[in-house]
């Protein structure tokens, strides 16, 4: 079972794709807040854009499964000493660490720490659990959590997704007979809290598109949702030329990538030793 913390029809059915069909979601009910970490900061670049979007999406949905699971665990001991022990304890941080790369670099860090061993900041203050006591109850069980974020690139231009007709015939016109990039940042956040990424860069290139394509396109209505106003496993195939790196990351989530540290996320106790998790 995972996490995952992402409204993207895309990502879900790509999960499945690998064999993950047990999905929790954990969505912000807040979709400003989506909107308000998705602002492009001046003179980022598109790499630093996408993974620390990604990245925050991860943090911000940790932090609310902490409390999620804080909460149920209160619930069914309540009544008991160690609810009252447990109710002072406040919610851990989601530390990320290692969250650095390149094209289809790995990016853990042996040295990431876990988040119930946090730093001063953000270790929980007046109480702890009990040893032993796992600070989740039944209804969120411990289980890794997965954000992303996507992204389009032409140069260092960042081209997010179309917010209204003209925009989508803006972006189309830009990606119209040359290659762009296509970012995706995969995150995942271990039940202890650590944080592992990776980032995914693919080319794409369009055949030339006339002014009929855009109008076309665009009252199909696929280009909206979509980073760089297109979706390649739609009608925009007809678009694409040619392809160099990883057709599920275009679609949101790259597959290779999201099997890997997922599969680190669930190492067992005892391989845990050897990557500090
Ligand atoms: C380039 C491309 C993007 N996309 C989509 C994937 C992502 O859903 C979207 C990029 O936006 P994101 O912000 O990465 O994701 P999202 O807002 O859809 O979902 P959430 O933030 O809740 O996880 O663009 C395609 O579906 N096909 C494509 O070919």
């Amino acid at each position: 079972m995972i996490y995952l913390a992402s409204r993207s029809p895309r990502r879900l059915e790509l999960l499945k794709q690998i064999g993950i069909t047990e999905v929790r979601l954990l969505l912000d009910e807040d979709e400003g807040r989506a909107e308000e970490l998705e602002a492009i900061r001046p003179k980022e670049s598109p790499t630093n854009y996408v993974e620390r979007v990604a990245r925050a999406k991860a943090e911000a949905a940790w932090q609310r499964l902490q409390e999620l699971q804080r909460q149920d665990f209160l619930a069914q001991m309540a009544g008991s000493p160690v609810a009252e022990i447990a109710a002072t304890t406040a919610p851990a941080t989601a530390t990320a660490a290692g969250a650095t790369s390149n094209g289809t670099a790995a990016s853990d860090s042996p040295s990431a720490t876990p988040a119930t061993g946090a730093s001063p900041a953000t270790r929980p203050a007046p109480g702890r659990l009990p040893k032993g006591a796992a600070a989740t109850g039944r209804n969120w069980p411990a289980a890794p959590l997965l954000a992303a974020d996507t992204t389009v690139a032409v140069g260092g231009r960042i081209l997010g997704k179309p917010t209204d007709e003209e925009d989508a015939r803006r972006i189309l016109k830009l990606l119209s007979g040359r290659s762009h990039r296509v970012l995706s940042s995969v995150v995942v956040v271990s039940p202890r809290g650590k944080v592992r990424q990776r980032t995914q860069v693919s080319r794409v290139r369009f055949r030339r598109l006339t002014d009929e394509d855009i109008t076309a396109y665009i009252a199909s209505g696929e280009p909206f949702g979509k980073a760089g106003a297109y979706g390649i496993q739609g009608l925009a195939a007809r678009f694409v030329k040619k392809i160099e790196g990883s057709y599920s990351s275009i679609m949101g989530l790259p597959l290779y990538e999201t099997a890997a540290l997922l599969k680190k996320a669930a190492a067992p106790a005892a391989s845990k030793k050897k990557t500090s998790d």
